[in-house]
């Protein structure tokens, strides 16, 4: 059993509860806030979705004792396009009350990182102030990918479709994706390999329609520079940013020049 099928079952007692409660769940969303994709595509720079992170399966405990609000306000204040909340409780110690707590202190983007594999999700991450949510294309089969893409869409959310390798980038583009973000992490074994984003890019239609982004392990400007080679016009960042001594410099180390990939 790998590591997102353990997570997957959790998310399935998940659901159950959440549906068993389903009376109280709305779509009503307080704040409008801007669109992830405009914001990724028109920028120059390399753009940072910073993510608040306590703990993970691969590297356990990163910052337990963090406040994610604290934590969001430096990232909004150092120039991050979008702050990721991972919301997950048993496998990385977040919640849906460090979402909505973020979302009353942050006018950016932000996105509910969290395994969704039902719709009654996206209703919480709505409710919670999310404006963006995510799809990962490893963990549903093609129609439920489709379904809860549309779901997503059409309560005015910006969807970011996560893949691994070649061909989860067709599934992704098979849906009509807008936002996709490559997954550097082999979520069987924890490896961290930035070549994925490498070879994922040399398959991605790069146009005015879609953005590339790579996800995990980035950790210094080197790194910024080398997917960003490849065509990313983001980065989404945990470990590196919840324990940096100065979040600041960091992100702004992460704010390379973007490489023109359009011909
Ligand atoms: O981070 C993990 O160990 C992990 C394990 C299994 C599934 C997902 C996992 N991480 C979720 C993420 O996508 C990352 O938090 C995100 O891309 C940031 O990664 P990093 O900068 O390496 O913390």
């Amino acid at each position: 059993m790998t590591i997102l099928d353990e997570i997957l079952s959790v998310k399935r007692l998940e659901v159950k509860q959440l549906l068993m409660n389903e009376q109280d769940v709305s779509r009503e969303t307080i704040l409008k806030r801007p669109s992830l994709f405009n914001a990724l595509k028109d920028a120059k720079k390399l753009q940072v979705i910073a993510e608040i992170k306590r703990a993970s399966p691969s590297k356990g405990l990163i910052a337990e004792g963090a406040n994610p609000v604290a934590q969001a306000n430096l990232y909004e204040k150092a120039g991050a396009a979008c702050i990721s909340v991972l919301t997950d409780s048993t496998f990385f110690k977040g919640s849906m009350n460090d979402l909505a707590a973020v979302a009353e202190t942050v006018r950016l983007p932000l996105l509910c990182k969290d395994f969704i594999i039902h719709e009654v999700q996206i209703d919480r991450a709505i409710q919670a102030g999310a404006s963006v949510v995510l799809l990962i294309v490893a963990a549903l089969d093609d129609v439920t990918l489709q379904r809860l893409h549309r779901y997503a869409t059409e309560g005015g959310l910006d969807v970011l479709v996560e893949v691994h390798d070649v061909q989860e980038l067709q599934r992704a583009l098979a849906i009509d994706a807008k936002i996709i973000g490559v997954n550097n992490r082999d979520l069987r074994t924890f490896e961290v390999d930035l070549a994925r984003t490498e070879e994922v890019a040399k398959q991605f239609p790069f146009d005015e329609d879609r953005v590339f982004i790579s996800e995990s392990g980035i950790f210094n400007e080197e790194d910024a520079r080398r997917v960003a080679t490849a065509g990313a016009c983001a980065v989404l960042v945990g470990e590196s940013l919840m324990r940096s001594a100065s979040v600041h410099a960091s992100i702004q180390s992460l704010q390379v020049p973007k490489v023109g990939v359009l011909s």
